[in-house]
């Protein structure tokens, strides 16, 4: 199936490369960083690989390999520990200060919680909402290498259901990936299944059947060298992920919407599979899909993203967002609730609050 292009974006008329969903609070900057930069950070990323105290990393697998730097999330409290810090390379620390910022008549803090990706060809990340106690409101991320399709969605009562499930994992579930807890850490894989397809377990009592439809998604394409921030009803009401699938077929008409604000080469079809540069544009070589949509089927290529996220010391664990399906803080509130009730019911003492930091629950971001 085609990409749904997203709604239309309003492009900031004193630079076009900036398109922002103000209504969402989605913004995404075109050619952010230069191909230097980008050459930069690739190389950075597998010079950093190379130093890993394990075997060579396979770059042949399907799953995405991470790198953590900053402060270390532990989710076992669900907190960061000043103390547990992985120092910042020059060429991540030198893109910090150029950021944006999009949270006007707040004091801005530098990203301090930074993790890369690389996502091999074909492959994705389950859709989630990235959790909401543990970092501050605005989420970058920034893309290289190869383009990808983000899918966005608002989430539904599928979404606040699966996030409810005693063992949720990012292998089944509209959850909340990332970051692991240590630095460096493998993480799971991004393959399967495909996002918005996981069904509840049969033990939940509900059958795929009586799930309720999840509302329609849009697919944003984040071409190399872009940057993506996300803050209100993008970051805690939204659901985001990227398919697993080795080819995308485009709507030719994204890719000229992309190219009238200036962005060409989505490093999906610049290369071809012998190596060779290949000069044919995407929009030549579209063709009719069933609909009689003119779509280009683009492969995937490697893509990089870097993460940057502000680790929240003080307001750890609570948030006030207006999405409480999908919040992890009302979640363990709900929870801790529940323990009480039990407890009552079973007449032994009612949890304190401080049980709070202790909840075990396997939420990553
Ligand atoms: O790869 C990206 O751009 C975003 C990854 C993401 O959503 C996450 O790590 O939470
Ligand atoms: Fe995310």
């Amino acid at each position: 199936m085609a990409l749904r292009p997203p709604p239309p974006p309003t492009i900031d008329p004193a630079n076009p490369n900036i398109w922002r969903w103000e209504d969402m609070g989605l913004t995404l900057i075109h050619n952010f960083i230069t191909e230097a930069e980008e050459a930069a950070l690739i190389n950075g990323f597998h010079a950093h690989e190379s130093q890993k105290p394990k075997q060579p990393t396979n770059f042949s697998t399907k799953k995405r390999i991470s790198q953590h730097f900053g402060y270390n999330f532990d989710y076992t409290t669900f907190s960061a520990s000043p103390d547990r810090y992985t120092p910042i390379p020059d060429y991540i620390a030198s893109i910090l200060p150029r950021l944006p910022q999009v949270l006007p008549g707040e004091p801005f803090r530098l990203p301090d919680q930074l993790t890369v990706q690389y996502y091999p060809p074909g492959s994705g990340i389950p859709p989630h909402v990235d959790t909401h106690s543990a970092f501050g409101e605005a989420l970058y991320s920034l893309s290289y290498g190869g383009a990808v399709p983000m899918q966005f969605r608002p989430a539904g009562p599928n979404d606040a259901r699966k996030m409810r499930l005693p063992k949720r994992s990012l292998m089944s579930t509209a959850a909340s990936p990332e970051p692991s807890s240590a630095s460096s850490s493998p993480r799971p894989a991004s393959s399967s299944p495909p996002p918005g397809t996981s069904s509840l377990p049969p033990s939940s009592g509900t059958s795929k059947k009586e799930e309720e439809e999840d509302p329609p998604a849009w697919d944003l394409i984040l071409p190399p060298r872009s940057l993506l921030i996300m803050t209100g009803p993008s970051r805690y009401g939204y659901v985001h992920g990227i398919r697993s699938r080795k080819t995308d077929v485009i709507p030719v008409r994204m890719l000229e919407h992309l190219g009238q604000v200036g962005v060409t080469g989505l490093g999906l079809v610049a290369e071809q599979d012998n190596g060779e540069q290949d000069t044919v544009t995407p929009t030549e070589r579209a063709e009719e899909d069933g609909e009689g949509e003119k779509v280009v089927v683009a492969p995937r290529r490697g893509r990089y993203s870097l993460t940057m996220r502000t680790v929240e010391f003080e307001t750890a664990g609570h948030c006030e967002c207006a999405y409480p399906g999908v919040c992890d803080a009302r979640i363990r509130q709900e929870q801790l609730e529940e323990q009480r009730k039990t407890a009552q019911s079973n007449g032994q003492c009612a949890s304190t609050p401080s049980d709070a930091s202790e909840t075990k629950t396997d939420y990553t971001t």
